[in-house]
């Protein structure tokens, strides 16, 4: 049951082709959006910066570039000193740039050439017309310079459409401009929303350009952004529920001496609203920290013949935190994989399943960007190139949903549109946070959302209750126990039911 929250993203080519379509269709041919581009950016500008006076804009030989020079042109006739930077090959190729090139000049606008270490003029504010959706190569040495540069100003970045050096479907960037805001044109482009494009783009607005949302929606989205609105998720509580109702996840981890992590998962299960946990370790120590706790069972566990009356008695096994990597582990891993049942695999759980590949069935994976790239068999700069592709690759290669953590983290399911969530912080890359999020999906697998629905509501639920968490007291020291109360309070939305 997909949220109505989802906001469609479409990459590169559906945004050229609805340009195409809202010149036949629409009469708002390039030049027209152009100008509308450049309108909407310099108001973007006056009402986010209402202060900056002198405006710098770098324009690179493309439509972004034109899109740079509709704004330069803007500011100068309202009266500000306006300063436009160009690269040393950067004169204006197309047909449409050289056109607004020439009404900026016709304005008394003129062109600064930048080259490597030259001084940067004083401005205010840059605004960043680079590169768009047109890039097509890694930026060279003397782009690189002007973009650190520029980084290293101390004042505002406003990227148009796409932060410079940002590949837009993918999110992979070389060097690219870090922006304070991304003012993207017509739809958000996936590449905005994870990994390193997700960085640098800042806050993402997008301007639709006028353009009809019928025909912005024409072409199906080729990424679902997910936010907020968890309501529609969560199952409705009955009132005449009892703890059989919601699910018992069975939690399997904590080898001798990790038994944080099997904690950590179970009761964030609780905190997510599973009705009975259970925990199969063999880190005792544990077990007084549990027995606190009647609503989780605890049971150390030397072999796999005990764990085997605990899965009977599971709707959902979560495995991996801190199961450790020895034959303890592989030995129950292979149990649950055997018992039919749905799985969350994490941590250890993860590298087992790399060490012996196989397809799996109703299961999630929640892997960060090192375990992807053992999974895949690739380095993890190449999972971070493309964190789309891996997703897909992942999901498709082990027949199951994957939720690849990171900046923007993307869950993939086969052959289903991805979902990218840009809620989380930097603050939640701590040890521990994956375990929370495994407890997360096993609790709303086990109240019967069905498994890319329940992979997704997860993650969203814990990325808004790390942004939650970290709101109330910061990013730094922001420790896996703190999303708890905030799990708690985002999976009770007012959806209890009245009958
Ligand atoms: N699609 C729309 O509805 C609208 C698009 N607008 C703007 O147009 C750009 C896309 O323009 P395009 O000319 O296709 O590409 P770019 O301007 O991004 O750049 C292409 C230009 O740059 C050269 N180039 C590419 N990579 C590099 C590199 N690494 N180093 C040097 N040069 C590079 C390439 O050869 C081309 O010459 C879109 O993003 C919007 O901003 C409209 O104005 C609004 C509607
Ligand atoms: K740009």
């Amino acid at each position: 049951m997909p949220p109505t929250s989802t906001i469609p993203l479409l990459r590169s080519g559906q945004v050229r082709r609805i340009e195409g379509a809202a010149a036949r269709l629409h009469g708002a041919g390039p030049a027209e959006l152009m100008q509308r581009a450049g309108l909407a950016a310099w108001r973007l500008l006056l009402e986010r910066w209402p202060r900056a006076f002198c405006i710098g804009v770098v324009c690179g030989p493309g439509n972004n570039g034109g899109d740079g020079y509709v704004l330069a042109r803007l500011a100068l006739t309202s009266g500000r000193p306006v300063r436009v930077l160009v690269l040393p090959d950067g004169a204006p190729r197309s047909a449409l740039c050289r056109d607004v090139a020439a009404q900026y000049a016709a304005s008394g606008g003129d062109v600064q050439i930048y080259d490597t270490g030259d001084d940067l003029p004083d401005v205010d504010i840059w605004v960043d017309a680079l590169f768009g959706i047109g890039l097509t190569r890694d930026p060279d040495a003397t782009t690189t310079a002007l973009i650190h540069a520029i980084n290293a100003d101390g004042v505002p970045v406003l990227s148009l459409d796409v932060p410079s050096g940002v590949d837009a479907d993918s999110g992979r960037a070389a060097s690219a401009f870090s922006a304070e805001v991304t003012l993207t044109f017509i739809a958000a482009k996936p590449g905005l929303l994870t990994g390193a494009g997700r960085v640098q783009a800042g806050s993402v607005i997008v301007a639709d350009l006028g353009l009809p949302p019928s025909l912005i929606a024409s072409e199906g989205a080729s990424t679902a952004l997910l936010r907020g609105a968890l309501a529609q998720w969560l199952p409705r509580r009955e009132r005449g529920a009892h703890k059989g109702h919601n699910g018992h996840v069975l939690c399997v981890g904590g080898d001798t001496g990790f038994g944080g992590a099997i904690v950590l998962c179970a009761e964030a299960a609780l905190r997510c609203g599973a009705g009975l946990v259970s925990v199969a370790t063999r880190a005792v120590h544990i077990a007084p920290l549990l027995a606190r706790r009647p609503e989780c069972m605890a049971t150390a566990v030397d072999n796999a013949a005990q764990l085997l009356p605990m899965i009977e008695r599971a709707s959902v096994i979560a495995i991996g935190p801190g199961l450790g990597q020895g034959e303890w582990g592989e030995g129950l891993l292979d149990l649950v994989l055997a018992s039919g049942k749905p799985l969350v695999l994490d941590a250890d759980a993860l590298n087992a399943l790399a060490r012996r590949p196989r397809k799996l069935v109703d299961a999630v994976l929640s892997p960060h960007p090192g375990e992807a790239a053992r999974l895949l068999g690739v380095t993890v700069a190449a999972v971070e190139a493309d964190r789309f592709a891996a997703a897909a690759q992942l999901a498709e290669r082990y027949a199951c949903v994957v939720v690849l953590k990171g900046a923007g983290t993307v869950v993939a399911a086969p052959g289903a549109t991805a979902r990218v969530i840009d809620a989380g912080n930097p603050g939640m890359a701590v040890g521990g946070m994956g375990d929370v999020l495994t407890g997360a999906i096993a609790a709303l697998r086990a109240q019967g959302l069905a498994v890319f629905d329940a992979a997704s509501c997860a993650a969203l639920l814990h990325a808004a209750a790390g942004d939650m968490a970290a709101g109330d007291g910061g990013e730094r020291g922001l420790l896996p126990g703190d999303l708890m109360p905030y799990l708690r309070r985002l999976a009770n939305p007012d959806t209890t039911d009245d009958s």
